[in-house]
């Protein structure tokens, strides 16, 4: 039997979420370019990918004061939170370990009927960009600013981030950013929070495993490391020798190529021109820049094509958000579709548990240990 390595191509669920049918990516059966162009907002796709269907105007109210009304966090976690600013704990890991801290705050959090899921699932999505807002600030030294009633989940973060109240252009273009991340069939993250919703475990469990799988260099951790290389290269003009030095000792360019797209990433088109929009004339103007020399240079030299996470990079920059805080974002957005995943994984649900190729040695003789050589390197 042939294996592929990374389970490439290989179909393992059936889902109504969202498909990449000819790199054309849908959300239950929208195109993300029909949701964009009509400027759908963050929280109608919220609603899309747990209905499988778009909220009417009254739902959509409903579901959006659902959501103000739990994105407050305890003083407990924001004990926790102010716990884990140090040094050296990367904010993913904090956000993977406030989110398992949550189940232990949630006295229901083992409860499995739909109205305790969908309570649960509400709590999980309007918590995450109160922890990442207070995050960001507890590690200045400053306090946590509480969510506001009167601004959306997007708006809400951007306030929540330094206390002032966002313009139109900056929640238009987040909000675009989050509808943009939030779901993407079976990739890592997503696939990791369905194995184990396969086990029929508590979502703060799912949701606790996706996040420790976005962390990842490959994955979702990439668009902080887009910007770290944005810094290296510095000034236009430079990112040739930099790249060419980076292909030469073998080592990924971050924020390209993908295991589905070798086309294009219909995301990404997006992300270029709302990063273009926020540089434009201004001194970021050469993040963009760079980026389009870096992006040329690797299509050329690769033929690999930017991925969500490359302009998407620049686009959180120009927002004020700091470089390492980047996957947090991402995962503010993709909590939508793993809660999604979650829900449609239990409701059908047969254990996930495939076989492995056993590649090592069989039929050894135990040996009594006093009689086993000591085989340790002397160093
Ligand atoms: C939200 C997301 O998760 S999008 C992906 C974010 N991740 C990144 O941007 C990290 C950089 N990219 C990569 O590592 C890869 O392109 C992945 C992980 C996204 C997809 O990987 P795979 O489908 O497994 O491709 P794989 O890693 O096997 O690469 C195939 C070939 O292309 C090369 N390649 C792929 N991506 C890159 C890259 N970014 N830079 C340099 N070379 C690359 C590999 O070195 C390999 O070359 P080889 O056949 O000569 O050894
Ligand atoms: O699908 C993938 O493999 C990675 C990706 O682009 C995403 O999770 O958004």
């Amino acid at each position: 039997m042939e294996i592929k390595g990374g389970l490439q191509d290989t179909i393992a669920c059936d889902t109504r979420i969202s498909s990449i049918i000819d790199e054309t990516l849908s959300y239950a059966g929208y195109t993300i370019k029909e949701l964009v162009d009509n400027e759908a907002s963050f929280e109608e796709v919220i609603f899309l990918l747990w209905h499988l269907r778009l909220p009417t105007a009254a739902e959509l109210a409903d579901f959006s004061a659902d959501l103000r009304s739990h994105m407050a966090i305890d003083a407990a976690v924001e004990t926790c939170l102010r716990i884990q600013c140090r040094e050296n704990l990367h904010p993913m890991s904090v956000l993977r370990s406030t989110v398992s801290l949550l189940g232990v705050f949630d006295k229901d959090a083992e409860l499995t009927d739909n109205a305790s899921t969908y309570l649960q699932n509400i709590k999980l999505q309007a918590k995450m960009p109160t922890i990442v807002a207070a995050f960001s600030r507890l590690r200045q030294g400053l306090d946590p600013i509480p969510p506001r009633h009167d601004l959306s989940f997007t708006a809400n973060f951007l306030y929540m981030l330094d206390g002032h109240e966002p313009t139109e252009t900056e929640i238009k273009i987040l909000d675009m950013a989050l509808v943009l991340h939030a779901d993407h069939e079976l990739n890592a993250s997503t696939f990791a929070a369905r194995v184990c919703a396969s086990t029929l475990t508590d979502v703060y469990s799912t949701i606790t495993t996706a996040i420790g799988t976005l962390k990842g260099s490959l994955h979702g951790g990439a668009n902080e490391r887009v910007f770290e290389m944005l810094v290296a290269i510095d000034e236009h003009g430079n990112a040739e020798e930099y790249l060419q030095a980076k292909l030469d000792s073998k080592e990924k360019i971050m924020g390209f190529g993908h295991r589905v797209y070798t086309t294009v990433d219909p995301r990404q088109q997006y992300l270029k021109a709302m990063a273009k929009e926020l540089t434009e004339g201004t001194d970021k103007a050469k993040w963009y820049n760079i980026s389009v020399e870096v992006e040329t240079f690797i299509r050329e030299k690769k033929g690999l094509i930017p991925n969500v996470d490359f302009y998407s990079a620049t686009v959180y920059h120009c927002l004020g958000i700091d470089s390492d805080l980047f996957t947090m974002i991402f995962a503010m957005s993709r909590v939508s579709g793993w809660l999604a995943h979650t829900y449609e994984q239990k409701n059908n649900s047969r254990l996930m548990r495939p076989r492995s190729n056993y590649v090592g040695e069989l039929g050894l003789v135990y040996v009594p240990i006093e009689a086993r050589q000591d085989t340790r390197e002397v160093i």
